[in-house]
């Protein structure tokens, strides 16, 4: 990457972008609803499980000025759901300042595992064991939503549970491909917990992206 184009992801104002769709929001509190979705590439998590694992390397995503992809947005939805990839490898700031200026509903999905930059009307935080979030996203967090791939995950769901605010949302979300097994699990403890609630990948079922 050119050194001029470096500085300016560096700073926001342009980002790695793998894509952009307009669908339905199908996970956690605001599934059903319509939204436009920005796939911003980079992270370096490392989920085993990661159903996107072609956002991870950002060299292979163009970078993107923040002004192109606003205008492009705004034909769409009101609601704009920054996710990746992970979001947070950047600077959330500029892009989701030119959002609101537009009057859009600035929602992210993020592991947290970096500085929480950006304007948001809604988190949804989606912890992960092999980079913990940040202290101050649990308290910004809206919805805590764990991914069981196996039974630890119960365990590691609680221990996320007690470090997010009082009003925060709590889901289990099954691993897409343990679906079948861990799906009538989370059931049975959400039944057992009440204070969680399932949530399911809607889209991969409507067969939408
Ligand atoms: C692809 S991630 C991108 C945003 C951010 N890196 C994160 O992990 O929250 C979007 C959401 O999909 C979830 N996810 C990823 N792979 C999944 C899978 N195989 N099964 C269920 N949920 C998955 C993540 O936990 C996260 O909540
Ligand atoms: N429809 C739809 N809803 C989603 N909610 C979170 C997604 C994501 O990959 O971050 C996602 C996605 O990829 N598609
Ligand atoms: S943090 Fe998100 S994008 Fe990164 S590997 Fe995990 S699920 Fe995939
Ligand atoms: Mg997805």
């Amino acid at each position: 990457m050119k050194k001029e184009v470096q500085q300016l992801v560096d700073k926001g104002v342009m980002l790695p972008l793998m894509e952009e769709f307009y669908s339905i929001q199908g996970e956690g509190f605001h599934k059903g609803t319509a939204a436009y979705f920005i796939r911003v590439g980079g992270c370096d998590v490392g989920c085993h499980w990661c159903d996107v694992k072609e956002s991870w390397n950002a060299e292979l995503h163009p970078p993107t000025a923040i002004e192109a992809i606003v205008e492009n947005a705004a034909k769409y939805s009101k609601t704009i759901v920054i996710t990746g990839g992970e979001p947070l490898t950047w600077d959330m700031e500029p892009l989701t300042e030119m959002l609101k200026e537009k009057g859009m509903q600035t929602h992210i999905e993020t592991s947290g595992a970096y500085k929480l930059t950006g304007i948001w009307d809604w988190i949804c935080l989606s912890p992960k064991k092999m980079k913990l979030p940040t202290e101050e996203v649990y308290k910004a967090a809206n919805e805590l939503k764990v991914i069981v791939f196996n039974n630890d995950d119960f365990r590691f769901a609680e221990e996320q549970a007690a470090k997010v605010g009082p009003d925060c949302i709590l889901y289990l979300q099954p691993e897409w491909s343990k679906r079948e097994k861990m799906s009538p699990l989370i059931v049975d403890y959400v039944m057992q917990n009440p204070k969680w609630k399932v949530s399911l990948q809607t889209h991969k079922y409507l067969n939408i992206p």
